[in-house]
């Protein structure tokens, strides 16, 4: 934007910069503060840092004298404090002044921690809900100053004046909003009430709401708003009280947490930093959640609510606990939405965490059925810690849950019975070997899930007794038992058959007996193997291109699939048998197609075509033969 030369703004002149305050409203309310509501925090915030200012002040003055009222009646919204106040200096300084903030201010930067606001633009979400904000205030610092009143607008204009002290007697500031028509849904009393107990109930200085209708009411919901003077912060926070027992005590905390979270916890961890003046509960789910569909952490800034959806004052392993904390020194950012990432930050979530172990920690060495209870519901958040974390690794990995050849049991367990725990390295191969290893005496592990495997081969670092190895097709087939010479002899024609019938698939075909006899055949085959093959076969595919190039260059010595067919088997002793050649191949491709069907894992087109061939051939074999 170019302005024109004038006496005024003479070429080459310093300017200033404009601000276009409806813009920057507009921005604040579509970018920055997640709705409307947020008009109430900022002022309540803003009270609770003038008393926090005032109090460095007079730190005489006794705790509980000062505070902070609500009122609102419908057609205004008004925030009383007895804080600090404003002089009229004050006023230009810093409330008509977009960006400035007495929180930031030189003299008393070293205080800067003590409050909540430091941005300067706090006020502004006042706008949300009102195009102008009145302000009538005395000062605290300079007692002989005259009351001053500000009116800002919307558009950007404001005016000033002085008024009598009598005009506002003691120090202290009040902000009068008339809400615009559109926003009765965040300034009627009710709503006011409900969110001044929303983000105001564990404020330390007394709040009180009243609704103007003179009426003492409840304190209670939505739809009870309170009468004159009904304190919004009744109590202190329930880790503040003090309790006549300890079981007392951690009953009012677990009611706590079911009231923010509305879930009935495990467990409630309580929580003390005493270094950041952090306190507060972690509540432990009873159930496991999603680690998409994580919920985030409640987290108070000097009693004021900041945010019902904090993710960072926790890692992320920690999903199985939600917290309520109130801190003196974490820095909200200028939202007030989320937390500023410092170091005092990554200080309190390392110190969190640490708090986190320690409670595992206490419930695998004293309270057996509280840590049952907790790894039946969190066994996956554990694992994804134990992976990381030596010690949780070396206080759990014995209890936690698998899946074996001997059903859902923990690796201790299991490794008691068997001296090599196998493991396989995918879901599917723990499928298609199960039943043959377990009839062949093996004891193996499904390591296809995440964590699992891992898991499993640290297993000899806390039972050094224990041995682990992967389980490969190669060591199954090992322990499958060789059929004899005649046998073998006898099947060579059919075998050499079935190879062929199968070679399309890179599929060798091997007789062995093996338990249970009610299963005719095995294929074993790895995913690394199958992945191998389609290249070779892509490679094969694009010959003498680039890519062909490439892929042939990539190319190993690809492990074969392997049918073994279970000499044990009655239809396979058939099968062998067969001396017409055609349904010796049909019998072969159908054994396969079975085969990897049972193997559970997604079949190829080549694959699915096969079986529906095999099957209608076998189904006309056998018409042909009844007619
Ligand atoms: N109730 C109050 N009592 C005394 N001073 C106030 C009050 N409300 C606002 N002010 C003054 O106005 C300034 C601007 O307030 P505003 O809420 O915009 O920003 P802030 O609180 O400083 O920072 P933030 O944007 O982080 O909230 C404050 O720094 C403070 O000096």
């Amino acid at each position: 934007m170019t302005l024109p030369d004038t006496a005024a703004n003479p070429a080459g002149a310093d300017r200033t910069f404009q601000v276009d305050l409806r813009g920057l409203v507009d921005l604040l309310s579509h970018h920055l503060y997640s709705s409307p509501r947020v008009y109430l925090r900022e002022l309540m915030q803003n009270a609770v840092d003038a008393l926090t200012a005032r109090h460095g002040l007079e730190s005489a003055a006794p705790a509980g004298a000062l505070g902070i009222r609500l009122y609102a009646d419908g057609s205004v919204v008004r925030v009383e404090d007895d804080g600090v106040g404003l002089t009229e200096a004050d006023v230009h300084t810093f409330l008509a002044t977009i960006g400035r903030s007495s929180k930031r201010a030189e003299r008393i930067a070293e205080q800067r921690g003590d409050f909540i606001g430091q941005f300067g633009i706090g006020l502004l979400s006042c706008f949300l809900v009102a195009d102008e904000i009145h302000v009538l205030s005395r000062s605290a610092r300079t007692p002989d100053a005259p009351a001053v009143e500000w009116r800002g607008r919307g558009d950007g204009s404001y005016t000033v004046r002085t008024l009598p002290a009598s005009a506002r007697p003691a120090p202290g500031t009040t902000v009068t909003l008339t809400p615009r028509a559109d926003a009765g849904e965040w300034t009627r009393p009710a709503q006011v009430h409900a969110l001044a107990r929303h983000f105001g109930s564990l404020l330390r200085h007394p709040v009180t709401f009243d609704d103007g209708t003179g009426c003492p009411g409840s304190p209670g919901g939505p739809g009870a708003p309170g009468g004159p003077g009904a304190s919004v912060n009744p109590e202190p926070a329930p880790w503040a009280r003090t309790y006549p027992t300890p079981g007392a005590r951690s009953r009012a905390l677990a009611a706590y947490g079911e009231e923010v979270f509305g879930f009935t916890p495990l467990d409630t961890i309580e929580l003390d930093l005493p270094a950041v003046g952090l306190k507060g509960i972690a509540c432990v789910l009873p159930e496991a959640v999603p680690a998409g569909r994580r919920h985030g952490h409640r987290v108070h800034v000097k009693g004021m609510l900041l945010s019902e959806q904090a993710e960072e004052i926790l890692p992320e392993w920690a999903f199985f606990v939600r917290c309520v904390v109130d801190a003196e020194s974490l820095r909200p950012t200028a939202s007030r939405e989320s937390l500023y990432e410092d170091d005092t930050l990554a200080a309190v979530r390392e110190a969190l965490a640490e708090r986190l172990r320690a409670w595992i920690a206490r419930a695998a060495a004293s309270d057996p059925d509280l840590l049952a209870r907790f790894l039946q519901a969190h066994h996956l958040a554990v694992k994804s810690l134990a992976v990381h974390d030596e010690e949780i690794l070396r206080m759990l990995l014995p209890w936690l849950p698998f899946e074996t050849t001997d059903g859902h049991t923990t690796l201790d367990e299991f490794a008691r019975t068997h001296r090599t725990v196998l493991v396989t390295s995918s879901v599917e191969e723990f499928r298609q070997v199960a039943a043959i290893a377990s009839a062949a005496g093996l004891g193996v592990v499904n390591g296809g899930y995440t964590y699992d495997r891992e898991l499993v081969h640290r297993l000899p670092e806390i039972r050094p007794e224990a041995s682990v190895a992967d389980l490969d097709p190669a060591t199954l087939t090992a322990h499958l038992d060789p059929v004899d010479r005649e046998t073998e002899l006898a099947a060579a024609a059919y075998l050499a058959l079935a190879r062929d019938a199968l070679a399309v698939f890179d599929c060798d075909v091997a007789l062995r007996t093996f338990q249970p006899a009610n299963a005719p055949a095995l294929l074993v085959d790895s995913r690394e193997a199958r992945h191998e093959r389609t290249r070779s076969q892509l490679a094969r595919e694009q010959e003498g291109g680039l890519w062909g190039d490439i892929l042939g260059a990539l190319r190993q010595e690809a492990p074969r699939a392997q049918l073994i067919l279970n000499q044990l088997n009655p239809l396979v002793r058939a099968a062998v048998a067969i001396d017409e050649p055609e349904l010796a191949r049909t019998s072969a491709e159908a054994l396969y197609g079975q085969a990897a069907m049972l193997s559970r894992r997604p079949l190829r087109p080549a694959e699915s075509s096969l079986i529906n061939r095999s099957f209608l051939d076998l189904l006309a074999h056998a018409l042909r033969k009844d007619s």
